[in-house]
């Protein structure tokens, strides 16, 4: 089976073939019609509370379509729309080729120039992310847009200033020095909106509890270009870029807002 990508033979209207989920009724992204989201008391009542800890040896890796940072402690997430406590797994990030496009969240159709994923799976009922990721309570994913400043993002600077040497498929680094994932988080997280989906890649397992903040975090035009310069083979391979899934549609999901 020809492995899934984002090109034109390979890309996100293949995919239904070999992952009839794709076609399926709670499927990522969305666009973000923030006037179509219904603000719920509930989610205040029992505020998100993220309680990330510092990543002693983080490693980041080039898987090919994306780049991608596992993480061994223990970060967790819970309140909000979730039941129980969710566990930092990993994050990794979607871009464009130009700053016009990128993420797969939109807002009121607009795309940003990239979106950050921190992917949690829910610690409480299940013992492993490998027996989560299918499970329709099974993961909640942090989005989080970002936008183009003139300065770097300090947080982001430490994956940024190491991808060189992650540039090819299969290549992975240890980050040495401490990195707490709180540093990627917008200063606003009690401004979201949540909905019932699913992974955006392949599997595409519908076991997604989305969070999409509504504060962007901004990163400089040379940090786009770095993640523009990681490759998705061997030296000489096309560049990783636009590794996006266009919306699907909402359908009789209800999204939910943290805010007025
Ligand atoms: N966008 S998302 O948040 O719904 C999302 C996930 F939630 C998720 F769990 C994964 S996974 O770890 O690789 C498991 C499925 O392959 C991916 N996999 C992506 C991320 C990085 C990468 C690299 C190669 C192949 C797939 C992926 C993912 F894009
Ligand atoms: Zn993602």
């Amino acid at each position: 089976m020809a492995t899934w990508g984002y090109g034109n033979d390979n890309g996100p209207a293949t995919w239904v073939k070999s992952f009839p989920v794709a076609a399926g009724t709670r499927q990522s992204p969305i666009d973000i019609v923030p006037t179509a989201a219904k603000c719920d008391t509930k989610l205040t009542e029992n505020p998100l509370t993220v309680n990330y800890s510092p990543e002693p040896a983080m490693e980041l890796c080039n898987p090919g379509l994306s780049v991608k940072a596992n993480i061994k402690s223990k970060s967790v997430i819970k309140g909000g729309p979730l039941e129980g406590e969710y566990k930092l797994e990993q994050f990794h990030l979607h871009w464009g080729s130009a700053d016009k496009q990128g993420s797969e969240h939109t807002l009121n159709g607009k795309m940003f120039p990239a979106e950050l994923h921190l992917v949690h799976y829910n610690a409480t009922k299940y013992s492993s992310f490998g027996e989560a990721v299918d499970k329709p309570d099974g993961l909640a994913v942090f989005g989080i847009f970002l936008k183009i400043s003139d300065k770097p993002h300090q947080g982001l600077k430490s994956l940024t200033d190491v991808l060189s040497e992650v540039q090819y498929k299969d290549k992975s680094i240890n980050i040495k020095q401490e990195y707490n994932p709180v540093c990627l988080l917008p200063d606003n997280i009690n401004k979201y909106w949540t909905y019932l989906g699913s992974l955006t890649t392949p599997p595409l397992c519908e076991s997604v509890t989305w969070i999409v903040f509504e504060e962007p975090i901004e990163v400089s035009e040379d940090q786009m270009k770095a993640f523009r310069a990681l490759c998705c083979g061997e030296c000489g391979s096309a560049p990783i870029v636009d590794n996006y899934r266009p919306p699907l549609p909402l359908g009789n999901r209800q999204l939910r807002a943290s805010f007025q």
